[in-house]
């Protein structure tokens, strides 16, 4: 047992024969070889064989207490500010492979197996907190990739709806026997849904009224009644020159249905309990280690867009007019403050209550409230510089075809031919413009939860009593 290879990943996947639906029919035959799925469990593949590179080895394992077998960084429970930059190191060598687009990248869900171990004795009863730390051993001696649902279908979503019990879409619990809790309904929005070993629940929404909905648990993606639903796939084609990005990252996002499926009992850390529910976020190192692991994806995907923009402004030779520079400004700006809040992150970390090292939430939450606003401007920015560029794009096979030299020729830029220039911009035309692109614009937008939330989130929580204390000295002051 240890950290993973890719062939481990791709084999133990395919051997689970998840019920995975697209384009009207279930998958049948190995999941890596559906056009869907090839590309991203390819790079997913990659990444795990990343763990057993020699030069990878030390930044993205540690050894496990025994020394007997290695551990996926990401799984590292962090005791001080050095294990958080060893945290940070690991999911930026992993984001660098993905150039920022794996959002489901394995460190992600890790991190969330990690954080709810960490803080296992919040699940109150005794049994969910062992369930819950003997489910993190299991995962760190196996490398379990995992994928999650945490929400619940987007039905109606007025204060006032409550769903009818007696025909349920929110999956909720609909019995309690000797065997676990059955699950009945459906969940969004599980990205990777079916190319991972597991699937883990957690709740949000409905829980504060209904104990039926108060519920935590992982399972294996082939327990029985459990299906997921794909959407349409952005996967084109596997030409790294006419799609690079979706035909290696596309994550395909599923919603999940319950179809009387049983949870044992052993992988149930949370049913029946309101009150764990609605604490389970604030009282847990949840946000603040997911958002240092969404974060420092975040700086990388930007260090590598801004590579993007600054290309395109050299390859068509307009680095000398002052709204471009402006522009590019707006990006660096952008990268320098994600990297300083994300170190400020580190730096004023602390112990929380479960004695795990946790970085600082203020300038983390600030990262989180600016990225989704400042994602879609990215892309404007791209689509501003690139013009008809970003559509002048014939693909490889025009280039190779009779008209491949005129192509080559007229549609050359000021430092390369036609044949790079287009590639480039195919690169831009799919960070920009693609449906592989739309998905990562609304995916930046949302996946953390809503915008408009998390404002409300970080206006609630961010304590400005010192300055409004302040404020009260200042106008009683007599000179
Ligand atoms: C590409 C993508 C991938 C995702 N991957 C995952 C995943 O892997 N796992 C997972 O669990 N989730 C995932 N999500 C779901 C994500 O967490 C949700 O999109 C997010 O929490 C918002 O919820 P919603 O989509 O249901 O939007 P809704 O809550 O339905 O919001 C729709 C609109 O209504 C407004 N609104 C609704 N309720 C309120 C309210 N109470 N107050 C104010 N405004 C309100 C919102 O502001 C928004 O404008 C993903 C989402 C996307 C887009």
């Amino acid at each position: 047992m240890s950290c993973i290879d890719g062939k481990t990943y791709v084999e133990r996947i395919n051997q689970l024969n998840n019920d995975v639906w697209i384009n009207g029919a279930k998958i049948t035959g190995h999941l890596s070889e559906h056009p869907a799925f090839n590309g991203v469990m390819k790079s997913q593949a990659k990444l795990y064989d990343m763990q057993h590179d020699p030069d990878y080895q030390e930044i993205l394992t540690y050894q496990s207490l025994n020394r007997s077998y290695r551990i996926g960084m990401s799984y590292l429970e962090p005791k001080t500010k050095e294990d958080l930059v060893k945290r940070r190191k690991a999911f930026q060598v992993w984001a660098r492979q993905s150039v920022g687009m794996m959002g489901r990248s394995p460190d992600y869900m890790n991190t969330v197996v990690m954080t709810f171990a960490a803080c296992a004795e919040l699940f109150g009863d005794k049994q969910c907190t062992e369930n819950m730390r003997n489910f993190y051993t299991y995962c760190t001696q196996h490398d379990i990739s995992l994928t999650h649902t945490f929400i619940q279908p987007q039905v109606n979503r007025s204060a006032l709806y409550f769903e009818n019990e007696s025909d349920a879409i929110a999956a909720r619990v609909i019995e309690e026997n000797k065997d676990g809790l059955v699950i009945h309904g459906a969940r969004l929005l599980a990205t990777q849904g079916g190319m991972t070993d597991e699937l883990l629940v957690f709740p949000t929404g409905a829980f504060h009224f209904d104990s039926a909905y108060a519920y935590a648990f992982s399972i294996p993606s082939n327990t029985t009644g459990l299906k997921f639903s794909c959407r349409e796939s952005f996967h084109v084609d596997e030409s790294g020159y006419d799609h690079p990005l979706s035909s290696r990252f596309e994550e395909v996002d599923t919603v999940v249905f319950f179809d009387h499926v049983t949870v044992p009992w052993d992988r149930v850390f949370l049913h029946n309990n309101t009150d764990v529910a609605s604490r389970l976020y604030t009282d847990s190192g949840f946000m603040p280690h997911q958002i240092h692991q969404v974060t420092s994806r975040n700086v990388i995907k930007t260090e590598f867009i801004l590579g993007v923009l600054q290309s395109m402004i050299d390859a068509i030779n307009i680095g000398e007019y002052q709204h471009i520079q402006e522009k590019i400004s707006e990006v660096i700006v952008t990268l320098e403050t994600l990297k300083a809040l994300l170190i400020a992150s580190e730096v004023h970390a602390s112990l929380d209550q479960w004695g795990t090292m946790t970085p600082d939430r203020k300038p983390l939450f600030a990262a989180m409230n600016l990225f989704p606003r400042i994602y879609p401007r990215f892309i404007e920015i791209m689509q501003l510089i690139g013009a008809s560029g970003l559509v002048s794009i014939p693909s490889d096979k025009d280039f190779q075809s009779h008209i491949g030299k005129e192509l080559k020729h007229y549609l050359q830029s000021a430092d390369r031919d036609g044949y790079e220039k287009v590639k480039l911009f195919r690169l831009a035309w799919d960070l920009s413009m693609s449906a592989f692109a739309g998905r990562q614009t609304l995916y930046e937008r949302f996946f953390f939860g809503d915008p408009v939330r998390l404002a409300s989130g970080l206006y609630r929580d961010y304590d400005r009593t010192e300055y409004v204390n302040w404020v009260k000295e200042f106008l009683k002051r007599k000179e």
